[in-house]
């Protein structure tokens, strides 16, 4: 690519940008980096209704694929809060969780190819439509989740799934965090393979969206509120098994109140009470934003520990997240940037998960904001080679810099 043989040359670096909805700086410049939008590639190239394969550019807004897509009978393997503006690219970019990693798996799995430009200005050609392919190193897989920092990701081949027939919404009331847990296991054994989303939000989390997005919750007054999605082939069979599961769920006091729909509309309406929470937040003050992969049985300690060591210094701290996977969004909020909030909060939320083996950036990247805090998930050894692979990739250091590792002691 021209502009990479340019800068290159020049020595001037590239921040490149999706729809710039990332949580930990990725995507915003630090200095003096050239911005490189990537909203003008954001053509469909082809949609293979047999084998479900879409290539497309990487500046695609995710909700145009998934509309593109829904109309074929077909829907993307992800969706997320801000899929009205993030941008495939990014997603792959970052890797990118979301809602239907439960159903669906990450992009690691679901990415067949890529093409990407390099630092040099080189374009490498990895689009495979393949789903099986082990010749040699999978180096796709080297830039998924690399935040830009590697190469610009420019297209995207991905193995999309058919739409689900029949889908229904459970938004239910726990009487603590034990039943969450629970409800997990039993709807997972009884609901089984259409099990699609299992979401959790704490009581406070969801008096955010009440209070600053003016969005009604249906089953007020419980301590803890879990979305349960399925998606099957059968509407009939679907809700039969639902139904058992919800009679079990209630009749033995893990729920105690709760809500079903099947119209998208009321659908859509429920997810937003879940999808709008990091909106809400932003609202409610300074956020301190941490995203965690736990062992599920750990996950909201980390919650009530966190609301205790701060007592009212903080405004609120909240819980919510991806159960299904493990992974807490712990959110702290207070009227203003404070550092001794800060110096309040971190190290201990990181010291807090370092006894367990778990990531610090579960699904939202390091970015600019952790990269500093790589070491409370990855080996010495591992950042290293990591530091190796960039230099390798991008000696002058120009593509999006200050961003996901620490600077390198080579
Ligand atoms: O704002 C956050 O902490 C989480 C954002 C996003 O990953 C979500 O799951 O809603
Ligand atoms: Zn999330």
């Amino acid at each position: 690519m021209f502009l990479f043989r340019y800068c290159s040359e020049r020595n001037l670096a590239v921040n490149p940008q999706g729809g710039n909805t990332g949580l930990v700086g990725g995507s915003v410049p630090v200095f003096d980096e050239i911005i490189l939008s990537m909203a003008l590639m954001n053509q469909i190239i082809s949609f293979n209704s047999v084998s479900g394969i879409l290539i497309c550019q990487a500046g695609c807004i995710l909700e145009n694929l998934s509309q593109y897509l829904e109309s074929m009978d077909f829907t993307m393997p992800l969706d997320l809060g801000a899929k009205g503006s993030c941008h495939i690219g990014g997603n792959v970019a970052t890797n990118a969780g979301g809602l239907r990693v439960l159903r669906y798996g990450s992009l690691r799995g679901t990415v067949l190819g890529l093409e990407v430009v390099l630092a040099d200005g080189s374009i490498l050609n990895c689009l495979a439509s393949l789903q099986k392919d082990n010749t040699g190193y999978d180096l796709k897989q080297l830039f998924i989740g690399s935040e830009g920092t590697l190469g610009v990701i420019t297209t995207v081949s991905i193995l999309c799934p058919q739409k689900p027939k029949a889908v229904n919404l459970a938004f239910l009331g726990c009487p603590g965090f034990s039943q969450v847990l629970e409800t997990f296991t039993t709807c997972r054994g009884m609901l089984g393979e259409i099990l699609s989303a299992y979401e959790f939000m704490d009581d406070k989390s969801m008096k955010l969206v009440e209070s600053h997005l003016k969005l009604s919750n249906p089953v007020t007054g419980s301590p803890f509120y879990v979305l349960i999605e399925t998606s099957g082939s059968n509407s009939a069979h679907d809700e039969e098994k639902l139904n058992h599961f919800l009679e079990q769920a209630m009749t033995s006091g893990l729920v105690m109140d709760g809500t079903v729909v099947t119209e998208d509309k009321r659908i859509k309406a429920l997810w937003a009470l879940r999808e709008r929470i990091t909106e809400a937040l932003t609202h409610d003050g300074y956020v301190y934003k941490y995203d965690i992969s736990l062992p599920v049985k750990r996950l909201y300690d980390l919650v009530t520990d966190t609301r205790e060591r701060l007592g009212r210094s903080a405004k609120n701290v909240v819980g919510y997240g991806h159960l299904g996977d493990g992974n807490l969004h712990l959110n702290i909020t207070a009227e203003s940037y404070s550092h001794s909030l800060l110096e309040a909060i971190e190290p201990f939320v990181y010291e807090w998960t370092a006894q367990y083996q778990v990531s610090i950036s579960a699904e939202h990247g390091l970015g600019f904001k952790k990269k500093h805090y790589i070491h409370y998930s990855k080996p010495r050894e591992a950042v290293h080679l990591m530091q190796k692979f960039k230099a390798m990739l991008d000696p002058k250091g120009i593509l999006n810099p200050y961003k996901t590792l620490p600077a390198s002691s080579l």
